[in-house]
């Protein structure tokens, strides 16, 4: 299977050094603004500009079912996935309430979730299948599958405006999925990348364990990333896959959430690794796992919260960090313009 798309290597030294030069002309000590100099840094070499503009973020919750959910590694039923998308479209769900808080756009895409939904504003269906196969008796999706849900995600993408994308997912069971791609695209032992999920106990654990090691059984086969997405991933993962590399072919800033998110992010970065150049992890969630997998990406969360939830939450707490970064560098003063002396 493949998926095409051009996604340029950001590299620009001229550039960092022009922006370097007008953060470090700023009324602040030098470097003073620490993570928030790198993160404007970032922000001009995805827009390929000294004044980058943040405008009309997307928040979009990526929502699907999972058929390894029927196996018990979860401590909630499938039902739920169907019961919190309705949640996000009434405006309920916590990550309702922070996009309202931080004036995101809120979009909903039905990748593949087991429940009819009536059509309505801020839903969007890309429904593949009524969920995925158990990807413990074979592959989760087919190959024709897989990649219609990254077409999908890819049109979802050019059909919304604005410059940056925010990622959440829903899917009972998708820290499975998650868990499944880290081990196999990461290469780290199985028991390191498998964590409480929705809250199972010990015993939970173990038995979530036991049902991916026959997943990774039942798919040995599986080595190419989009094909390891296929066999061991889930629908609203391959969506989200493709709506990730089509917004680094746009130049969009990504706001990569927790566990799940980054599995998405991950297998578009082993397809095309300058996607990482364009995404800001915006926590290290507590699902364990999640910071090993980001210290392999090589690359720093922004906040570190506790959170274990998923839906965009982190990412939407995240933006106003980012926004701020984007505001400093358009709008503060130079020494020269406010008239204030440099150090001696
Ligand atoms: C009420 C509720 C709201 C949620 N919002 C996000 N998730 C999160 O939990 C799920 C993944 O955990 P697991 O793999 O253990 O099922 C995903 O749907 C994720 O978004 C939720 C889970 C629940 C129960
Ligand atoms: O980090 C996440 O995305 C996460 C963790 C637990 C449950 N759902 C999502």
């Amino acid at each position: 299977m493949t998926f095409h798309l051009d996604i340029a290597d950001l590299h620009d030294t001229a550039l960092v050094r022009r922006v370097q030069h007008r953060l470090d002309r700023k009324t602040k000590p030098l470097g003073s603004l620490g993570r928030l100099e790198s993160l404007a840094l970032q922000l001009a070499l995805v827009q390929g500009r000294e004044d980058p503009q943040l405008h009309a973020p997307q928040l979009v919750v990526f929502a699907a079912d999972h058929g390894i959910a029927a196996q018990g590694v979860s401590a909630y039923p499938s039902d739920v996935t169907w019961q919190m998308v309705e949640n996000f479209l009434a405006g309920g769900a916590a990550v309702s309430v922070l996009a309202r808080q931080n004036h995101l756009a809120l979009t909903v895409v039905d990748c593949g979730v087991r429940h009819d939904f009536a059509p309505r504003e801020g839903l969007i269906n890309a429904k593949v299948a009524a969920g995925s196969a158990d990807a413990s008796q074979g592959p989760a999706m087919s190959a024709a599958q897989c990649e219609q849900a990254m077409a999908q995600g890819a049109a979802v993408l050019r059909d919304l405006p604005g410059n940056v994308l925010l990622l959440g997912e829903m899917g009972i069971g998708n820290t499975s999925a998650a868990s499944l791609l880290m081990c196999r695209l990461a290469g780290v032992p199985l028991a390191d990348c498998v964590g409480r999920g929705t809250g199972l106990d010990d015993a939970g654990v173990a038995r979530k364990l036991a049902v991916l090691q026959r997943a990774l059984q039942a798919n040995e086969a599986a080595v190419a990333p989009l094909d390891v997405l296929a066999s061991l991933g889930g629908l609203e993962i391959a969506t989200m896959t493709g709506a990730v590399l089509q917004a680094a072919a746009q130049r969009r800033l990504i706001v990569v959430d927790g566990f799940i998110t980054t599995a998405a992010v991950a297998v578009a970065a082993a397809v095309a690794p300058p996607v990482l150049q364009r995404c800001v992890f915006a926590h290290a969630s507590a699902e364990s796992g999640h910071a090993r997998w980001l210290a392999r990406l090589g690359v720093q969360p922004l906040l570190d919260l506790g959170l274990r939830l998923g839906e965009g939450s982190g990412a939407a707490l995240a933006w106003p960090i980012i926004d701020a970064a984007c505001r400093l560098l358009a709008e503060m003063a130079s020494f020269e313009s406010a008239g204030v002396s440099d150090a001696s």
